[in-house]
């Protein structure tokens, strides 16, 4: 395949790495306006995006309509989130995001839906998830920690909604701790007074997540719609 590397930073040099290794042409490494480029002339079979919160959107968007399949791993820009869904139906484009493409951490989001659903009615238990990452992240909480947040709130009838590093009753805590080159570690807790349970995942590369963003790209290759990360391992589990 013929890939776009929208953004080349840390996750973009990753991505190289791997999508060479199985035998992929990076065709652009852009780290800049996608507008300067005229992505048309390329033959790019799938655009990656790990960029940034703000360029996000702009990037994933403008490779619709020049119906370039996109898988974004880029976080921070959820707001827009459902109108680049609805500019990828109407362009009859193709569409992965995922707040994390490694295999452990999906696996992880199904251990967390789970543990919810039992958790629920236990009242003693506070919930709580931690999350750490390297210094240079923009933003906070991770992608990751709201996705566990989120899937808690639809498990479990305690919670409406996830707040950054303080809550009151009726929400998720998430505290968020920057760390020189901590790649990322995420833990949710259910601590009581009389015990506490608690469901950890510690990325020790950022290999993870870079195989899983080609697994998806080497997926999504010629279809159209709006897809997730859970739909591409249904294909490899
Ligand atoms: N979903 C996942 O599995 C996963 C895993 C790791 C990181 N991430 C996310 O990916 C994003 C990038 O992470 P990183 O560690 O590579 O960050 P990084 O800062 O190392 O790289 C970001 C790159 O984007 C470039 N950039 C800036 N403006 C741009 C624009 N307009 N268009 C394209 N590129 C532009 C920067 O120059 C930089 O090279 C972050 O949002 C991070 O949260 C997601
Ligand atoms: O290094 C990052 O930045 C990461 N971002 C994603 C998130 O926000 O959850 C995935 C983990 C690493």
């Amino acid at each position: 395949m013929k890939i776009a590397l929208l953004g080349y930073g840390k996750m973009g040099k990753a991505i190289e790495e791997i999508a060479k290794n199985r035998g992929h042409e990076i065709v652009l490494k852009l780290e800049e306006d996608i507008s300067n480029y005229e992505l048309e002339k390329m033959n790019i079979d799938v655009a990656i995006d790990f960029s940034v919160p703000k360029a996000a959107f702009k990037n994933i968007t403008t490779c619709f309509k020049k119906n370039i399949p996109v898988v974004c791993g880029t976080t921070g820009w959820l707001d827009d989130y459902e109108k680049a869904t609805k500019i990828c139906k109407e362009e009859h484009s193709a569409f992965i995001y995922a707040s994390n493409f490694s295999v452990g951490v999906n696996l992880f989001f199904e251990l967390n839906k789970k543990l919810a659903q039992m958790m629920n009615g236990m009242d003693d238990y506070k919930i709580e998830i931690e999350e750490i990452h390297h210094t240079e992240k923009q933003d906070a909480p991770s992608g990751t920690a709201i996705s566990l947040a989120q899937d808690i709130i639809t498990e479990n009838d305690r919670k409406e909604r996830w707040q950054l590093d303080h809550a009151t009753e009726n929400e998720i805590p998430i505290m968020a701790k920057r760390i020189d080159d901590v790649n990322g570690t995420h833990t949710v807790s259910y601590k009581s007074n009389i015990d506490s349970i608690e469901i950890m995942h510690t990325a020790h590369s950022r290999q993870g997540f870079a195989l899983g963003a080609v697994l998806a790209a080497e997926w999504i290759k010629d279809k159209e719609g709006v897809f997730t990360m859970k739909d591409v391992l249904a294909s490899h589990l």
